[in-house]
């Protein structure tokens, strides 16, 4: 049996004892249905023992359902001083098993606070199909949610973070419309460039959708919360940065043919061979969009332009907007040649040539 709360006041009179008013401007939007709180912890899979991590808890009622479900040790970040009374009123009752950081979710390293703990993980390996019994979960406000995915991503493809231990499940809400666009499968209209940094990295899932009524007081839109499990292997052999450019490049043109972001990747006098070089190597048309390309065929590009980029100095810099500055000025800044992927061996290297939809979603 988990662990009991004793009984605690309802989530809303708990609101009014400690005065804690949503403010509009920071984008606080509680949810006060335990229902939901509970079925969100479902979603995320926490069992008794389990450790997590929740960031952006507010008054906990997602913090409510994780000790319910019986987490063993509940680490919380929250930003807003005037939450803390709450959640200290709800760790006298969690005995021990809630502690609460007030930090940035975006500074704060979750790893550092699991390691100080001697978090002892057994099923760390990232080939081990068996998840390791930890968790990050947030509720987060939606400009918030965006930078924190990218980081998380990033992160995770280079197992640090939470990811140091292991493949960490990971559950965040975020605007209905991102959340489709995370788990977009390939040649759908909301297929961008989050669709392919998520699943390069992670197999996303939308869980379920909250409407945005049930959010006090409720934001415009619905809610959609998104489960990312890393993937046993990545997709890409390349480092974060590199695979990332070149998705944004790709993009950068959504409707128009492949070739034409690709380009915008060289100073004009190489763009024409070296983007036709990319795609000549993977067997991909350059008349086709980038909302037609499986997550394989991003994976084996950003393969041959971490190539280039190795074998022209200064070319991993180049921004295209800013054309005054010629690879012979970028070559000397640090960085001007991309560190390898540390995690390259893991990786599935992809077959040259091979139209490879495997992974596409
Ligand atoms: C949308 S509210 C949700 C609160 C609670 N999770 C719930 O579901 O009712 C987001 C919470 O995240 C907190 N927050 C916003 N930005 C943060 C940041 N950078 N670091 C930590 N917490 C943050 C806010 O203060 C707020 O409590």
């Amino acid at each position: 049996m988990p662990p009991r709360l004793p009984p605690l006041p309802a989530l809303r009179d708990f609101i009014h004892l400690y005065n804690l008013r949503a403010k509009k401007i920071l984008s606080q939007n509680f949810l006060m249905d335990m229902n939901l709180t509970r079925k969100i912890v479902r979603a995320a899979g926490v069992r008794e023992g389990d450790w997590v991590c929740e960031v952006g808890p507010g008054p906990g009622g997602i913090t409510r359902g994780i000790l319910e479900a019986g987490a063993e040790r509940v680490d919380v970040i929250e930003i807003d001083q005037r939450f803390i009374p709450a959640l200290q009123h709800l760790s006298e009752a969690a005995e021990g098993r809630l502690n609460i950081h007030r930090a940035d979710v975006l500074k704060l390293c979750i790893a550092e606070v699991w390691r100080q703990q001697d978090f002892a993980c057994s099923s760390s390996h990232w080939i081990d199909e068996t998840l390791p019994p930890a968790h990050v979960i947030g509720n987060l406000p939606f400009n918030i949610a965006s930078p924190l995915i990218i980081k998380y991503l990033r992160e995770m493809s280079n197992r640090v973070g939470p990811w140091s231990f292991g493949r960490v499940p990971l559950t965040l809400t975020f605007q209905l419309e991102v959340a489709r666009r995370l788990c977009s499968p390939i040649d759908n209209e909301a297929r961008s460039r989050i669709s392919i940094m998520a699943q390069m990295y992670s197999d996303p899932k939308l869980v379920f959708v909250i409407p945005g009524s049930c959010f006090v007081p409720p934001p415009k839109v619905d809610v959609g919360v998104v489960k990312f499990v890393p993937r046993t292997v990545p997709a890409a052999s390349s480092p974060f940065e590199v695979v990332e450019k070149l998705v944004r490049q790709v993009f950068h043109y959504r409707q128009k043919h492949v070739i034409k972001g690709l380009k915008t990747l060289y100073p004009e006098d190489m763009a024409e061979e070296r983007a036709h070089e990319i795609l000549r190597e993977v067997r991909v048309s350059p008349s086709t969009t980038s909302i037609r390309l499986g997550v394989e065929e991003f994976a084996a590009m950003a393969a041959v332009y971490e190539r280039q980029c190795n074998e022209v100095p200064g070319l991993f810099l180049y921004d295209y907007t800013k054309k005054k500055m010629t690879l012979s000025d970028l070559v000397s800044l640090p960085n001007s040649i991309p560190s390898p992927y540390p995690f390259k061996n893991a990786a599935r290297i992809p077959s040259e040539g091979v139209r490879l939809n495997e992974f596409s979603m």
